[in-house]
């Protein structure tokens, strides 16, 4: 059975650029509704490096991703969003009175502007192959709370910043850390490999992980050189397999939008081409785009300010200052 919700503004994506756009929305006094496939909001800091320092949001030296996130809600909470969580957007149609999102769960929402901060669009983390066989416990692709890997054996696989960055948070706590890689060489910033190169981590290069072995609960790992096939079998509690993630921007591509490399393009009042839908965050491109938290915020905030004056003609762009709020 659909059911219908009916809002001022829909943003599509609740990682930081909506949940802060959520908040400059209900400022503007709109009546706001966020949607998002994945079941919590936070985006790709909450799905993948909840537990990581950040260092480059403005006001902030360092503040823990997922510690962002919950600010971002709480700052918004006042004015009520309503979080449409679990729900994937699939289709949009414009209107000359607004717009309709259907989503694959049969939700419809009724909106008079649609904002989308998709983000990378829904994404799912590229599998292990040797976790295809094995069917137990033991092997994740996110680390949510460091805490539930210490005192283990941990085999990190991957050689991109996600796989060094797990290997230093988890080595103070972990029993011991194994990072596994298919080549001699590393994605990853070359201050953290230095760092886990240093550290008591085991680092093997040019070896895959063919095997993961235990009943239900997995205890060990095999692990080849690709040079000479000498077999290892090392112990293990705990495998994280950091292998990159699948973006798909999926039903977005379908939306009539104006599109650059897989981004929405839009102009500097941050609208696509269509009169009512709106973006920002890391699904825009324009000349000169960056992609990172700080500019996500700031591109909400104009989407947001100028779409107020879709919703309403005689609304100015520029919302006032939020410290004259008594
Ligand atoms: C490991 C890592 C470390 C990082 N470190 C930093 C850092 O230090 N500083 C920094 O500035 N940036 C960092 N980034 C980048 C930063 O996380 C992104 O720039 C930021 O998350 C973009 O925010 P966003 O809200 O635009 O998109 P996202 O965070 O990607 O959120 C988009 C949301 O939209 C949802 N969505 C997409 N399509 C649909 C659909 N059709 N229906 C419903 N929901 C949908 C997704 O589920 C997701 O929750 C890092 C990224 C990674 C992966």
């Amino acid at each position: 059975m659909s059911t219908t919700v009916d809002t001022d503004l829909l943003v599509v994506g609740a990682g930081p650029t909506g949940l802060y756009a959520a908040y400059y929305a209900g400022f503007r006094g709109l009546r706001t509704a966020l949607v998002d496939s994945l079941p919590e909001p936070g985006g790709q800091i909450s799905a993948m490096y909840p537990e990581k320092m950040i260092y480059d949001v403005a006001g902030f030296p360092a503040i823990k991703g997922q510690d962002l996130v919950d600010a971002l809600v709480e700052q918004a909470a006042p004015f009520e969003p309503n979080y449409l969580l679990g729900h994937r957007a699939e289709q949009l149609a414009q209107d000359e009175e607004g717009v309709t999102v259907t989503c694959a769960s049969g939700l419809v929402v009724r909106t008079k502007v649609v904002l989308i901060s998709g983000g990378i669009g829904t994404f799912s983390p590229r599998p292990l192959p040797a976790a295809d066989a094995f069917t137990g416990e033991g092997v994740r692709y996110f680390v949510p709370r460091l805490a539930d890997l210490a005192g283990l054996d941990v085999l990190i696989v991957g050689g991109g910043d996600s796989a060094f960055d797990w290997a230093t948070s988890l080595e103070p706590i972990a029993k011991s850390i194994t990072l596994v890689h298919r080549r001699d060489r590393f994605r990853a910033h070359e201050h953290t490999v230095r760092r886990v190169l240093a550290s008591t981590a085991e680092v093997i290069t040019s070896a895959e992980v063919t095997a993961l072995l235990g009943n239900g609960q997995v205890r060990a790992a095999d692990v080849v050189g690709k040079l000479d096939g000498a077999v290892r079998t090392l112990p293990v509690q705990a495998v994280v397999a950091a292998l990159g993630f699948v973006a798909d921007l999926g039903p977005m591509t379908h939306w009539g939008l104006e599109q650059r490399k897989r981004h929405i393009l839009v102009n500097q009042a941050m609208r696509t081409n269509l009169e009512r839908v709106f973006a920002a965050g890391d699904i825009v491109d324009y000349d000169g785009k960056v992609k990172l938290i700080a500019t996500g915020f700031g591109e909400a905030a104009t989407a947001v300010n100028n779409a107020m004056t879709v919703i309403d003609p005689s609304a100015h762009v520029f919302p006032g200052h939020s410290s004259d709020v008594p």
